[in-house]
């Protein structure tokens, strides 16, 4: 039997799925590396992290499986997306890599909207241009940064940067390039419009190619470290939330998907480039051909019970918190959270936003405390639900993938906020999975994704809607709604203090 491998370079974690031609997934191995945030807004990680990381899980599943490794064929990736990597003319890292969840940039925004005008970016980019995105990191680094700007000879996104690191070839794909502001989406270029009203060198942009395509193959030097054949065909791979579409199945126009990795999402699948985008959800190239997708993005949802997990209970697990947090009632006994921790996008794109409790009680617990994060990360999650069902998109059936999705008790909270079915599939890992499924279409074992899917993915369990729950957190939402606008003006008086 044949073998594939998927690697996810997640926000919290690098993961890599061994999967058999048959679609089984034989093995996954984490390997987790740090944040870096020198202040609020700032978040930071070292691309070497990424890259010793991932060879050490890859030399530890070469020890683990010595005769699968043998019949590895093709590997490749998915990866967080809109991070700055900034490489010299000797292809050296420049500094730390500027992460999407980073909102430093606020004042380039502005910027770049004088410059090149709102209307304009989002007939060009199908989007707004937001901090999070690649295009106003550059131009932090250009203005806060003058001596690294100035040796930059080119930028990749992380897993960009990943597969250069393992194969000595220098691209970008059409999924990630979209999340840079810099993609004109409907020619499938580099925009030399944007480009040069900013006066920045197009020569920074690297080639671009399509998700499934063979970039090459390991180098030498990481097939010693590694234990893999350096013959192994590698794909280039896609954007961590394309390809969790891709291995959650989402490749026709009625499917939607929910992520709760380190961010949080809400993606509808879309067929047609030229369907309007009005600014509202982000809009992407799929890492499937000729595919496009819808998404809203929580900043802070997995990253919310992280957060509150390591700041005020280090000793549990997030399982057995969790756990607690499922006994107690919907609604957190009048507790509610919202999850703006380092800002927010969908629907609220305020950089200044931060989280907060609401009707806490001597009364409370921690396991209250506990369930009103969980509960306000989805609440956020319904907002881009919303958001796509006042589009027309009928939204019975949703996919739930990332690491949220290996709660019971959080998939059944999904299926009463949100009002409809929850799927989980066999394998909770869709970035990686889908990773693992371009590099099985790259290798034409299958003539279509489609058919890929048909063999690699399962349904495990399904979670229905309970209607009393439903009425109640319908209620709740409803105040959950209203916090953003009371507790706007607050933050921005607030963020001086930060
Ligand atoms: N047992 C669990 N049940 C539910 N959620 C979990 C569990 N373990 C971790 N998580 C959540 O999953 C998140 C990480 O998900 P993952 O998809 O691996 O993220 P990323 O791709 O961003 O690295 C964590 O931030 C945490 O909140
Ligand atoms: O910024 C976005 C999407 O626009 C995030 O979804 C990142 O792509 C990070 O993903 P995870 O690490 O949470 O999977």
């Amino acid at each position: 039997m044949s073998y594939v491998i998927g690697i996810d370079l997640g926000t919290s974690a690098v993961k890599i799925l061994l999967v058999s031609k048959a679609g089984t997934v034989t093995h996954t191995i984490s390997k987790a590396y740090p944040l870096i945030q020198h202040q609020s807004g700032f978040s930071e990680q070292e691309p070497s992290e990424w890259v010793t990381q991932t060879i050490n899980a890859l030399a530890e599943l070469v020890q683990t499986f010595p005769e699968e490794s043998k019949l590895i064929e093709g590997i490749s990736f998915s990866g967080q997306m809109h991070g700055l990597v900034l490489l010299d003319e000797h292809r050296q890292v420049l500094r730390p890599a500027i992460l999407w969840n980073d909102t430093r940039t606020t004042a380039q925004c502005k910027r770049i909207q004088e410059i090149i005008g709102k209307e304009e970016l989002l007939s060009i980019t199908k989007n707004p241009i937001l901090e999070g995105f690649t295009l106003p990191k550059l131009l932090w680094v250009r203005d806060h940064e003058p001596d690294v700007f100035r040796k930059a000879a080119t930028f990749l996104l992380p897993k960009d940067y990943l597969r250069y690191a393992l194969t000595g070839t220098l691209q970008c794909e059409y999924s990630d390039a979209g999340g840079t502001s810099l993609l004109d989406i409907e020619k499938q270029t580099w925009s030399q419009h944007i480009l040069s009203k900013l006066e920045l060198d197009p020569t920074l942009c690297p080639p671009l190619v399509t998700s499934h395509e063979v970039v090459g193959c390991l180098t030498a030097s990481v097939a010693k470290s590694t234990g893999l054949s350096d013959s192994i065909k590698v794909m280039a791979g896609g954007a961590d939330n394309a390809c969790g579409a891709i291995g959650a199945g989402i490749l026709t126009p009625k499917d939607t998907l929910v992520s709760i990795g380190t961010s949080g999402v809400v993606l509808a699948y879309e067929q047609d480039k030229q369907a309007e985008a009005n600014g509202k959800v982000h809009f992407f190239h799929h890492a499937k051909p000729e595919a496009f997708y819808k998404m809203g993005v929580t900043l802070s949802a997995g990253y919310s019970l992280s957060w509150f997990k390591d700041t005020f209970a280090t000793e549990e697990d997030i399982g057995t918190l969790i756990e607690e947090a499922g006994l107690r009632p919907a609604g957190a006994k009048g507790l509610l959270f919202s999850p703006y921790l380092s800002g927010e996008r969908t629907p609220h794109a305020d950089a200044a936003i931060r989280a907060s409790f609401i009707g806490m009680s001597s009364t409370h617990t921690r396991a209250d405390f506990t369930r009103a994060v969980l509960e306000g990360i989805t609440f956020s999650l319904k907002d881009s639900v919303e958001l796509f069902r006042e589009e027309g998109i009928a939204i019975d059936r949703i996919v739930s993938i990332g690491g949220g999705a290996r709660s019971e008790v959080w998939l059944q909270m999904q299926a009463d906020i949100f009002n409809c079915t929850i799927v989980k599939l066999t394998s909770e890992q869709g970035p990686g999975m889908g990773a693992a499924m371009l590099a099985a279409y790259g290798l034409n074992w299958f003539d279509s994704l489609e058919d890929c899917a048909a063999e690699f993915l399962q349904e495990q369990e399904v979670y229905n809607p309970d209607p009393v729950q439903v009425q109640q957190y319908d209620s709740i939402y409803k105040i959950y709604r209203s916090v953003y606008q009371h507790t706007k003006e607050m933050n921005q008086a607030l963020s001086v203090y930060r």
